[in-house]
């Protein structure tokens, strides 16, 4: 079999899962093909989707109420030969979910590639082990800082806000998605950011890389991105659903682009929030964006301001580095982090994921100097075992976050 398998979720208020599995099996591929001649039927033949796999589950009571009755819910799975579709996530989620997703109470819940497809797909360029190498820490997650509050502001200001960030020890700072440019231009936050980093590291020898949004219009991305890279780039932060997953895979591939980048969710909850329709999060943040190339994925942690529910985050973790024969993509648990979080994260998602705070750094007493520092202790504190409020001496960054969030 060469060709991939989508699962699907269904609520089917006509009771009958064969005949919708069925009728989507035929839909998507060729179509009412019974009536045509012999000869046609069997050049068809092997373009037809095939059934696999139909479980009925119990409908849910709250959906049951929201429908205002109770239809039969059901898991679909369907595989989708390759000879359909060239090689290309539009032409692939065109397949399997195009017209599909119009088409009443379905949810795309998973997609799995075989081997021979997998392997079409680049991945990402660096992967977790990239990353480690690019920053030189292997033993711990890594930490990242999110500059906030600075549409607006010019280089002088940003410069001055990267030097802080840095100085409290974080191992990547990223521009917020909502950076363009505006007042500040991508080649000028580079160059930039490079000498105030490298000046932080004359001073501290703490490495850290800046991550710096890449945004404009879809067809001045790729140009950009080369001469960031030429300018020295570390990494870009891309908003991947404000464009489409294959704008990632077309920079992700590119050779004279040599950066690893940051896939940042905004927009994907329209996408994957309901619980009837939509793509599934795990699949869209995890194994989707995994697949065509994103080193960094950013989701909702299960505890912050913007809480996923714990499995689907978990979820999303493992789509990104279960072994599968490409790199695996870093885990970014985001939205409302503070230091008192740390515990929860390390146990949850162990030590290869970034743990990313923007509010939970520059809201510190001390402000982002602090606000690092504190992170870094309750990432030493967790991984030697010792409960916060008991490593967090008094006067210390981590006990006055302590005091302000828990
Ligand atoms: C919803 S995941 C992306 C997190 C993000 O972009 C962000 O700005 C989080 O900021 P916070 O102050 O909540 O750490
Ligand atoms: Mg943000």
């Amino acid at each position: 079999m060469s060709g991939v398998i989508a699962t699907y979720q269904v609520y089917d208020k006509n009771h009958h899962l064969e005949k919708k599995a069925e009728s989507i099996a035929l839909g998507l591929t060729v179509g009412s093909w019974t009536s045509l001649p012999q000869n046609d039927q069997i050049q068809l033949q092997k373009h037809k989707g095939k059934v696999l796999s139909i479980r009925e589950v119990e409908c849910e009571d709250n959906i049951a109420e929201y429908f205002g009755h109770r239809p039969t819910k059901g898991f679909i799975e369907i595989y989708y030969p390759s000879l359909n579709f060239s090689l290309d996530i539009p032409a692939i989620l065109t397949t399997v979910f195009g017209k599909l997703s119009l088409d009443g109470e379905i949810k795309l819940v998973d997609l799995n590639f075989t081997d021979d497809i997998l392997k079409q797909f680049p991945g990402p360029k660096f992967g977790i082990s990239g990353i480690r190498e690019k920053i030189d820490v292997y033993d711990r997650p890594l930490l990242m800082s999110i500059f906030k509050s600075v549409i607006g502001r010019d280089i002088q200001y940003i410069s001055e806000e990267l030097k802080k960030q840095a100085l409290g020890g974080v191992d990547l700072i990223k521009d917020d998605e909502i950076l363009f440019d505006t007042v500040t231009s991508l080649t000028e936050r580079v160059t930039q950011g490079k000498k105030v980093l490298q000046q932080v590291y004359e001073k501290t020898g703490h490495k850290t890389l800046y991550a710096v949004n890449l945004t404009g219009r879809t067809y001045e991305l790729k140009e950009k991105a080369k001469q960031a890279a030429e300018a020295g780039a570390d990494v870009f932060l891309l908003n991947v659903f404000s464009y489409g997953i294959d704008v990632l895979q077309s920079l992700a591939e590119d050779p004279s682009i040599q950066v690893p980048i940051m896939a940042h969710p905004a927009v994907s909850g329209a996408f994957s929030a309901s619980p009837i329709y939509g793509i599934d999060t795990g699949l869209l943040l995890g194994k989707l964006l995994r697949v065509a190339g994103a080193d960094f994925s950013l989701f909702p942690s299960p505890y912050g301001s913007v809480a996923l529910q714990k499995e689907t985050a978990l979820k999303i973790a493992e789509n990104l580095t279960v072994q599968n024969g490409l790199k695996e993509t870093f885990p970014v648990p985001s939205a409302g982090i503070h230091p008192g979080l740390v515990p929860s994260l390390i146990q949850d998602f162990g030590i290869d994921q970034v743990i990313n705070a923007g509010g939970g750094i520059h809201g510190h007493p001390d402000g982002p100097i602090g606000g690092g520092n504190a992170f870094r202790e309750a990432i030493t504190a967790t991984l030697s075992g010792i409960k916060l409020n008991e490593y967090a001496l008094p006067d210390t960054s981590l006990q006055k976050a302590l005091q302000l969030w828990g």
